[in-house]
């Protein structure tokens, strides 16, 4: 099949689906750019002329969190028809090709504990746990792409995920835990032009990925939740309207992503993480209904979790919660408790 064929039938997820064990990297010379496939749902697109921007989009480092996979399947297509024009340096990944096969949010473990090098510790488990070489397939894919970049370069890593539960605010972000940077307020604006209106600010370091391209590169990350988990082919795409046009600016450079910009807050609501609760033991449970939506909130005194070491009980009215999850093991987060800033 020669180039211009390829571009024409390019499908991005069909082509991850046939492709599910890797292959090996290929690259085409195209007007405007170098695409190269560096692996199985790990492309990048190097612009010909020059441009300071890094942008890296993750989708999929859950398996059925479809809408993302979606948008950024579309923008492949488009980019390699010369419906979309390339401005920046731009890394598309979908995160977890075997998951999305299976429309599953994870085969073995959650692939977004994974991160910040947390995968080493389970190296020996590789064979058992098929997330672990995928967490340092992406971490390497993210860490080649910014090593290009320059001090002065603009690097951004949007990981775009849809929510399990509905919220009470239906898009919201979580900025992992900057220690001593200051957020800002450009990616802020970003994701309010996105059509996210809630920020949700991490209080630690952390193993997701949005994480360690925000600690290892000083990138601009954040974690997004564009809604709800569902089926390919069941999202309605004018709920991701706002998120969309954004992406493309991003990629095509017309949206003004100005560092020195004065947060446009107009009607943003920001949250901080109080608390994560982890599952201490077997008999940890939540003492929530399964379709409670995200940053429902309960008066104080209310046992959110009940544990015969470590219970917790609501400190004080109008404690909210984000991701409550009975069925994760011991070890990991079954909650966050939030409080609006
Ligand atoms: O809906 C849920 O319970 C989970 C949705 C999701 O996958 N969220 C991310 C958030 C990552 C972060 O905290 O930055 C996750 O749990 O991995
Ligand atoms: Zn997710």
């Amino acid at each position: 099949m020669n180039t211009t064929e390829f571009c024409k039938t390019f499908n991005l997820l069909d082509f991850v689906r046939d492709h599910l064990e890797g292959h090996q990297p290929f690259s085409m010379s195209l007007e405007d750019f170098v695409v190269t496939f560096h692996d199985v749902g790990i492309i990048e697109f190097k612009p010909k002329h020059e441009s300071q921007q890094y942008l890296a989009l993750s989708v999929g480092v859950h398996g059925n969190e479809t809408a993302p996979m979606e948008i950024v399947s579309d923008m492949v297509h488009d980019l390699l028809n010369n419906k979309l024009t390339l401005r920046c340096h731009l890394l598309v990944m979908i995160g977890h090709p075997q998951a999305m096969l299976k429309e599953q949010r994870f085969l073995d473990f959650n692939l977004n504990r994974m991160f910040s090098g947390e995968w080493k510790k389970y190296w020996e488990q590789r064979d058992e746990i098929c997330e672990v070489e995928r967490a340092k397939r992406l971490e390497q894919a993210v860490n080649d792409f910014f090593a290009q970049s320059c001090a002065n370069d603009t690097r951004t890593h949007l990981d775009l995920h849809t929510a399990i539960r509905a919220s009470k605010y239906e898009k919201f972000a979580i900025y992992p835990y900057l220690g001593s940077r200051e957020h800002n307020p450009a990616l802020l604006n970003a994701m309010q032009d996105c059509g996210v209106n809630t920020i949700l600010l991490y209080h630690k370091p952390s193993t997701v990925f949005s994480y360690h391209s925000s600690h290892n590169f000083k990138a601009d990350s954040i974690t997004v939740e564009l809604g709800k988990v569902k089926p390919f082919g069941e999202n309605n795409r004018d709920d991701f309207a706002a998120a969309e046009k954004t992406l493309r600016q991003l990629v095509e450079s017309t949206y003004n992503y100005d560092h020195t910009a004065r947060y446009k807050a107009n009607g943003q609501r920001l949250f901080k993480v109080k608390r994560e609760l982890l599952r201490v033991s077997d008999e940890s449970h939540l003492n929530v209904d399964d379709d409670l939506a995200n940053f429902s909130s309960f008066d104080k005194g209310f046992e959110l979790l009940s544990d015969p070491q470590e219970p917790y009980i609501v400190e004080n009215d109008g404690e909210a919660i984000v991701f409550p999850n009975n069925k994760v093991p011991i070890g990991q987060r079954m909650a966050l408790v939030v409080e609006e800033v």
